[in-house]
């Protein structure tokens, strides 16, 4: 049966963490559409073993492949790669930790039949993020958000579980979209030429905390972010309205501080 969907999962020093979320994922999709459906992690020759386990993994039956990538690094760039390299036509992204649930990814695929990105997003009724989540993180979660508001009407544009139908990708110019930093929903969906209407499909999800190695975000990630909304809304704003994003600077600033102050005074 021809391959119709690639779940594509940037990976970095995740061993662990590979043949949960294989398995996990493979029962999820159950039997007819496994047989759609291959998996392709993006290694940053991370030399733990996870090439070997992604090996063990295959000679079991599963449909799973590892890149190993030895020139670049990068959450976005490995993304990209994984999916050029793709043999579907629906493309999920998403973590290797588990933080995305496997289990929703039949919910995302089906989807993308109907839109052209779909996002998975844990602003809706009923599913939100893991208690044990750093407060730090949320802030700077709710800060980015709220600056990268006025570029779509996505409700969580912050991300890293979403898919796309491949054409849209396919027909971006090259070098358009950018493979810095972690932000590549964001950056498709200002990008991509996405139909007029009905083009994005939100799937809730919870977003679980990680049990198995680190995060990888840092302040170098954190810096690129900025840099990429600062191209993003140039790109779609033109260059004239870099006061627009001063503005949410200062905003995002403020909302920071207020944050901190309430989160001081729960202490
Ligand atoms: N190949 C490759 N993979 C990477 C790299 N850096 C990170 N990854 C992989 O990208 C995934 C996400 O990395 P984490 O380090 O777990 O990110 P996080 O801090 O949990 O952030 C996640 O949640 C954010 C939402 O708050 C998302 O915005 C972000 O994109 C990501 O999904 C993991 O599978 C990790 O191995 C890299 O340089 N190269
Ligand atoms: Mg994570």
């Amino acid at each position: 049966m021809a391959i119709e969907n690639s779940v594509i999962v940037p990976a970095y020093h995740e061993r662990l963490n590979i043949k949960p979320l294989t398995t996990r994922l493979f029962a999820a999709l159950g039997n007819d559409l496994s047989k759609q459906t291959e998996l392709v992690f993006v290694d940053d020759n991370s030399q733990d073993g996870s090439v070997e386990e992604v090996d063990a993994l295959r000679q079991q039956g599963f449909n799973v492949r590892i890149i190993v990538r030895t020139d670049e690094r990068g959450l976005s760039s490995a993304v990209l790669r994984g999916f050029r390299d793709a043999q579907g036509q629906y493309l999920v992204c998403m973590d290797a930790d588990l933080q995305h649930p496997p289990e929703s990814v039949p919910a995302l695929l089906t989807s993308l039949r109907t839109h052209a990105f779909v996002l998975g997003t844990r602003y809706a009724p009923g599913v939100g993020i893991d208690k044990d989540w750093p407060l730090y993180r949320r802030v700077i979660s709710s800060g980015a958000r709220l600056m990268a508001r006025p570029l779509t009407v996505a409700s969580d544009p912050m991300s890293g579980f979403f898919g796309l139908q491949k054409r849209y990708l396919d027909a971006a110019r090259p070098g358009d979209v950018n493979a810095q930093g972690f932000k590549i929903a964001l950056d498709l969906l200002v990008k991509l030429q996405l139909p007029a209407h009905n083009a994005i499909g939100e799937v809730p999800f919870s977003f679980g905390v990680r049990t198995e190695g680190e995060s990888k975000l840092s302040g170098k990630v954190m810096i690129q972010y900025v840099q990429q909304l600062r191209e993003l809304y140039v790109y779609k704003f033109g260059a004239n309205n870099l006061v627009l994003f001063l503005v949410f600077w200062a905003v995002l600033c403020l909302y920071g501080l207020r944050q901190l102050a309430l989160a001081a005074h729960a202490l």
